[in-house]
């Protein structure tokens, strides 16, 4: 799908909340445009000698909760409208959260799965390298994101600490423990959408027993279906970017991961009793309860959201519904639970693992969970209540709630403040 609107769609979001609040137009002027986007060219040495360069990007949304926060995506197909794009949903969704950051977003435009370990390693050096001076623990803090993970923040802490020749572990987040990485940041995307679904689920008018389908199986779409089958629900369906299954009566979820950890598709695991393997595009469409894209943008599109089975939408991935498919979602009674609220869970965690090290002092995985929950509760809780008391969308609701909060912001800083940092 073309990319090139993006940043364009994801602003009728803005447009509809502000509708439901008296904004003044200088707040909404500030939040129409990333306040800055830096852009380079990164050359790193190739094991066979030779030189390659990649386009890379960071994106300092709007700062003015606080330090800039958001991951770092590798992916061929990033460009500079998906990241202001990512960088402007992490803003709402900071505020969603109450966390005391702003929105910023980073990008490599690479496949990673075609460098040697050796060859990421000196990308994501040369990443902290070009933009170190935009980085910071009050400047600019970044996170994983898709195909980066804590082995590349752990690399990328390590850089920065030698560019500016003291440890700084606040600087990103989702690192290795061993570095300063925070117990409960790997599965904290998935269990905060698993909390919130858990919380909401009599409203949701959810059964017992879920069938449930996962697009994509990284970090968020792994961690959501073992939660899920934990609790007994089926996972009847997911997908990777080479394929889907299918299993009406369930998939077996530790199958699934130890193919994961093979480096194999998921759909090897066609063929085994009840698997059938399905086009990637299908997984969408396919009967089950609740529908978790756990992937990538766009992919509830006009052209598939009439054919969307599922009565509740968990969005995992940011931005998967396109603002027509989820018109049409809407119309057709399902809920989407939006996902600057639903996949809040990793940023979240992101936030507690920057104050325990700035506190030099480290909480049990079992404070993490709780105090994950208790916030993933509590803002969704008001959302869902925004909801019913204007009869808006889950979605609306959410930037309704998040935008209250940036226009206090904003407007506590004065009307002469341009930027703060
Ligand atoms: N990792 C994190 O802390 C957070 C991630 N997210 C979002 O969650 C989504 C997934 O991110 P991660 O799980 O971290 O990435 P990941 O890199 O761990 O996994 C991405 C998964 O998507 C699959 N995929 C790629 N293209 C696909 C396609 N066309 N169809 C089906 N599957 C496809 C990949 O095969 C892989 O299984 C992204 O939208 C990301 O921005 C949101 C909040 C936090
Ligand atoms: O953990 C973080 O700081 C940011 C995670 C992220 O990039 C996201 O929520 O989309």
């Amino acid at each position: 799908m073309n990319q090139d609107n993006i940043l364009d769609l994801a602003l009728t979001r803005l447009d509809e909340a502000a509708r439901h609040l008296e904004i003044d137009s200088d707040v909404l002027e500030r939040l129409k445009y990333p306040r800055e986007t830096t852009k380079v060219r990164l050359m790193i040495r190739m094991d066979d000698g030779s030189r390659k360069s990649f386009l890379a990007w960071r994106c300092r949304y709007d700062d003015t909760r606080g330090p800039t926060k958001g991951g770092i995506r590798f992916h061929p197909d990033s460009t500079e409208a998906e990241v202001e794009t990512l960088a402007f949903w992490m803003t709402f969704k900071c505020a969603v959260m109450n966390l005391p950051y702003g929105g910023g977003k980073g990008a490599v435009q690479v496949d990673p799965r075609t460098l040697s370990k050796a060859e990421l390693e000196r990308l994501s050096r040369a990443y902290v390298q070009a933009f170190a001076r935009i980085l910071g623990p009050d400047r600019d803090i970044p996170a994983p994101d898709v195909y980066t993970n804590a082995m590349i923040m752990g690399w990328m802490a390590d850089e920065y600490a030698s560019i500016v020749g003291q440890s700084v572990p606040a600087v990103i987040t989702g690192k290795p423990i061993a570095l300063g990485g925070s117990l409960g940041r790997d599965d904290a995307t998935a269990r905060g959408g698993y909390y919130l679904l858990r919380h909401l689920a009599r409203e949701l008018g959810l059964r017992e027993r879920m069938r449930v389908a996962v697009q994509g199986f990284g970090n968020a779409g792994q961690f959501i279906a073992s939660l899920l089958a934990a609790d007994g629900h089926s996972i009847v369906a997911v997908s990777d970017s080479r394929g889907a299954v299918h299993c009406p009566d369930g998939l077996h979820i530790e199958a699934l991961l130890r193919a994961k950890t093979a480096g194999k598709s998921v759909t090897s695991l066609a063929g085994q009793a009840g698997v059938t393997e399905v086009p990637a595009e299908d997984l969408v469409t396919l009967d089950c309860d609740v529908l978790v894209p756990a992937a990538l943008e766009n992919m509830i599109h006009e052209g598939n959201a009439r054919q969307v089975r599922a009565r509740v939408i968990l969005e995992l991935a940011n931005g998967p519904i396109t603002p027509e498919a989820d018109r049409i979602l809407t119309e057709a009674g399902a809920l989407v639970l939006p996902d600057i609220l639903a996949n809040a869970g990793g940023v979240t965690v992101s936030y507690f693992e920057w104050v325990q090290n700035r506190q030099g002092f480290y909480w049990t995985v079992e404070e993490v969970h709780e105090r994950l929950k208790v916030i993933m509760e509590r803002e969704g809780r008001r959302i869902w209540d925004i909801a019913q008391e204007r009869q808006v969308p889950l979605r609306t609701a959410a930037y309704v709630h998040a935008l209250s909060r940036l226009a206090s912001a904003i407007e506590a800083h004065g009307t002469q403040q341009f930027f703060t940092s």
